[in-house]
């Protein structure tokens, strides 16, 4: 948690409970439903939070605007990025309904306004948003495949709208198809050794025609 503090120095009151809250949400969820390993449930804060924050440090969501979370399991990296932009709208999605369930109860205990959590299969989704993320589905290839009609053709975002991928390892052979995306090391914005092979995918999507 202070890591989080220190990275987003400017977090309201209310958002710095939402962030604490998560802690004992998470713990008692977990003990019901397996949403995060057990592994990695001591360590909520780093594996999961500012993990999904990272993409915070590429991408600035503008209010107003949409952000889809495909294959969000227990809401990451949607629910911290939510938490850090209340004026965004985010969807997030998960085949499996039991994940969405404990994702809705999150939404509802943190009051998260900005927030719509839904059991759907990606392929199934009908909506266009301004970015998608996503953490650790599939390869890009079939990730690509699945969302590239739902990215906005007016975007009003001033930035570059498109996807960003959260995924750890050499992805040379996977981002071969997309000459355009950009690969950034979570390493040089956090220091923990877990983010040491860590990396935010950022894919610029074209307008859908
Ligand atoms: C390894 S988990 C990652 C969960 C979460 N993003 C995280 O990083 O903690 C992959 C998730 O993707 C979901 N998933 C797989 N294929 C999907 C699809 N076609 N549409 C939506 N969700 C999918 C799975 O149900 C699972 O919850």
């Amino acid at each position: 948690m202070d890591e989080i503090l220190k990275q987003f120095p400017y977090l309201t009151e209310n958002q710095i409970q939402q962030f604490e809250k998560l802690e004992s949400l998470y713990h008692d969820w977990n003990a019901k439903i397996n949403v995060i390993s057990r592994k990695d449930i001591d360590e909520l804060y780093t594996k999961h939070v500012l993990h999904s924050l990272a993409i915070a440090k590429i991408q600035s969501f503008e209010e107003g605007s949409s952000v889809l979370d495909v294959g969000t399991g227990g809401g990451f990296p949607g629910i911290p990025l939510a938490i850090l932009f209340p004026e965004t709208n985010f969807y997030l999605i998960d085949v499996i309904a039991k994940k969405i369930k404990v994702v809705q109860a999150v939404i509802d205990a943190l009051e998260l306004k900005n927030v719509k959590a839904e059991q759907m299969r990606a392929e199934n989704v009908k909506e266009e948003f301004d970015f998608i993320v996503s953490r650790a589905v599939t390869n890009m290839p079939d990730f690509v495949s699945w969302i590239k009609n739902k990215i906005k053709k007016h975007s009003n975002h001033k930035l570059k709208n498109g996807i960003l991928y959260l995924k750890g390892g050499d992805l040379t052979e996977e981002l071969a198809a997309f000459p355009n995306a950009v690969q950034y090391n979570i390493s040089d914005f956090f220091k923990d050794e877990f983010f040491e092979t860590k990396k935010v995918v950022h894919l610029p999507l074209k307008y859908k025609a």
